[in-house]
């Protein structure tokens, strides 16, 4: 059987170790988001170490009054840490105040040990719930690891408002049975899981320094598609899926026509724009497992996965037209804006993705010189 004291010492000293590493993360690179992670860390080690004082000392007031006021704080400080992370909701800093301030002067005139435990409960269940709720942006915006603190944080709830069913149940009496047992079993996964959640934290921090560094080195930063390197190395892979599977792909190389005019005419600024808004128009017409990049100034590679060669013409017709039928507008100005696409479709072979795209590339070079905004499509 698991052994409470041990359970509750070295959930003690992980979450001061954890608390301690956020907070001076805090002072390294003043990110509230570390300092309210950290202060939800002692928070809770505070809160374990006045709880369990009730197995040596009678003074409720400091094991059970204050004790539930720290387990009520901690998850507060996690909620903020949460919005500040995903800098939204500056009125959350006042809701949880008062949240706090609410069970300050609620659990006293209570002052039944009981009833106290039961409000408790039911507070901390929705500060889990709530959490769980605002990481929902936070994994649409950035990574998915934030799921793993988010199913933390449901679990936590759950476990909380089961724990609450059972407390209100025993109070009016209509359970038969003893819940000792399983009120022991919930306070030791309550303990398990907050700690998991802290150490989660921290590795999720760590994680999005990594994909921001991923995507320093694989993102163009004007348009956020894949640069030429990222693009080559997964269109690489591709091609020798292709060849294992004996599947057909197509490459596609696309240049902004008469791009130089735009630039010329309206500036070096419109250009940028410009630049992004085909980008768009681009990516707007594929599909999920297209992979698309800007390998050059104006000049973009497509590589389209499992299409023949009629799918791939189709595709890239769409793709002109996306660009042709529409006019980009730059500070209130209209500006039209055509592409020239070459493409090649692969069907068998050895071959490697360059000489795919120098063959694309030949096809863009005819659709420039048959007079542009076309698409020509080769063959090996
Ligand atoms: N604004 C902007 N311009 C760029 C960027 N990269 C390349 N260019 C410009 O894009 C223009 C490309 O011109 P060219 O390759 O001569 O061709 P074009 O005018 O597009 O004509 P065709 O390709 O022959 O239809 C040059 O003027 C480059 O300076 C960029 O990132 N931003």
């Amino acid at each position: 059987m698991v052994h409470l004291p041990t359970i509750i010492t070295v959930s003690i000293l992980l979450n001061v170790l954890i608390g301690g590493f956020l907070l001076s993360l805090y002072i390294l690179r003043q990110q509230s988001s570390y300092l309210y992670w950290g202060s939800s860390c002692l928070i809770f080690v505070v809160a374990q170490i006045t709880a369990s004082l009730r197995i040596f000392i009678d003074f409720p007031l400091l094991t059970h009054y204050l004790a539930d006021l720290f387990i009520i704080a901690a998850p507060l400080a996690a909620i903020l840490g949460v919005h500040a992370y995903n800098n939204t909701d500056k009125a959350t800093l006042s809701y949880c105040i008062g949240v706090l301030i609410t069970s300050v002067f609620v659990l006293i005139p209570l002052y039944n040990i009981q009833i106290n435990q039961i409000f408790t409960t039911f507070i901390i269940a929705c500060c889990f719930s709530y959490a769980a709720y605002a990481l929902r942006k936070l994994q649409l915006n950035r990574i998915k690891h934030a799921l793993l603190l988010q199913v933390c944080f449901v679990l936590h709830a759950i476990l909380m408002f089961l724990q609450f069913v059972l407390l209100m149940l025993n109070s009016l009496s209509w359970l038969a049975i003893d819940i000792s047992q399983i009120l022991a079993v919930i306070l030791i996964s309550h303990i398990i899981i907050t700690t998991c959640t802290a150490m989660i934290w921290p590795l999720l921090m760590f994680l999005e320094s990594e994909q921001a560094l991923t995507d320093l080195a694989n993102l163009d930063p004007l348009t956020g598609l894949l640069n030429r390197r990222a693009f080559l190395n997964i269109s690489a892979k591709h091609l020798e899926q292709a060849n294992n599977h004996k599947k057909e792909l197509c490459a596609l190389m696309i240049d902004i026509d008469y791009f130089k005019k735009v630039n010329d005419e309206f500036g070096h600024d419109a250009g940028d724009e410009a630049i992004k808004w085909v980008a768009n128009k681009i990516q707007s017409q594929l599909r999920e497992q297209d992979i698309v990049a800007r390998i050059g100034g104006e000049e973009f590679a497509i590589l389209l996965p499992c299409t023949s060669k009629e799918n791939g013409r189709t595709l890239s017709e769409r793709v002109r037209l996306a660009i042709n039928s529409e006019q980009f507008i730059y500070q209130q100005q209209a500006i039209s804006l055509s592409i020239s696409i070459g493409i090649i479709n692969h069907t068998l072979g050895s071959r490697n993705i360059n000489d795919l795209l120098a063959q694309a590339d030949k096809g863009l070079y005819k659709a420039k010189n048959n007079g542009r905004n076309q698409v020509v499509v080769m063959a090996f």
